[in-house]
């Protein structure tokens, strides 16, 4: 959990969004407030729209109704953005790659050096970005979202596919960003790391949020002890089960 700024502030606001896809309704008028200096970490089952919501709050996918709001400062690059599953274009080094993206906002290559760095990726700057492991891509995917200090930094499951000590590592980073007063919006389905990592939680089902609040607001409001139950209690999948949305009752 980070370090309360006393200030934190709302810095991106969404407002009765609906994003449909063809006939199918995926969000439901979301209304979600997210503040600087703080990790939000929207939980869900599979299939929920988990991802969806970030694409639209992170400017990448319109809403078809309601509004999302931008209220931060007027930076070089308002929001950065980890997709589900980050690709790179071939032929390049994982240096060069991040110094192009580093160069579009006026950053060095010693700049990019630095964010591979917080990243653990400081031995792998040569390698070429198609002969990376998944993992490995997701965490240049997480440097190259920094890039510029965006103040809202929206991360799709910034934890998969990553082993059980880079996983915690990359929830580290997302905290220390929101210590600098960033406002870290991530997904995820690693319930105890949220549980012990996340300023405010969703919970989504079904295109619409179910609870919004600090992890320890939820277990009171819900009578119980930890998040994963808050979670248990509070969707109504059956495991073994995707809900489809325009299909599942
Ligand atoms: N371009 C699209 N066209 C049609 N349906 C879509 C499209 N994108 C997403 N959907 C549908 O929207 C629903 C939500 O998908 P989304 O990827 O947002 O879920 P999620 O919560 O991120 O899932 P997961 O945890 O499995 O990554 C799913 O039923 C999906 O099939």
């Amino acid at each position: 959990m980070s370090e309360h700024s006393p200030t934190r502030t709302p810095i991106l606001e969404a407002t009765t969004v609906d994003r449909d896809f063809g006939t199918v309704s995926v969000l439901e008028e979301v209304s979600l407030t997210i503040e600087s200096d703080g990790v939000t970490a929207l939980i869900g089952p599979n299939g929920s729209g988990k991802t969806t919501l970030l694409r639209v709050l992170a400017g990448l996918l319109e809403p078809t109704g309601g509004t999302v709001d931008f209220h931060g400062a007027d930076t070089v690059r308002h929001i950065g953005y980890l997709p589900q599953q980050p690709a790179f274009r071939p032929g390049f080094t994982v240096l060069e790659t991040l110094t192009f993206y580093s160069s579009l906002v006026g950053e060095t290559e010693a700049d990019a050096l630095d964010r591979l760095r917080l990243v653990g990726l400081e031995d792998a700057t040569e390698r070429p970005v198609e002969a990376l492991s998944g993992g490995m891509t997701r965490l240049v995917g997480i440097a190259q979202a920094t890039i510029g200090d965006p103040p809202v930094i929206v991360l799709d499951e910034p934890g998969s596919g990553l082993d059980p000590g880079m996983r915690r590592h990359v929830f580290e980073i997302a905290t220390e960003l929101a210590d600098d007063g960033t406002a870290v919006i991530l997904s995820s389905h690693d319930l105890e790391l949220v549980g012990r990592t996340a300023d405010d939680v969703v919970v989504i089902e079904d295109g619409q949020v179910l609870e919004t609040g600090t992890p320890a607001t939820l277990c009171d409001r819900l009578s119980v002890d930890s998040l994963r139950d808050v979670y248990e209690v509070a969707t109504a999948g059956e495991a073994g089960t995707v809900r489809v949305q325009g299909v599942s009752s």
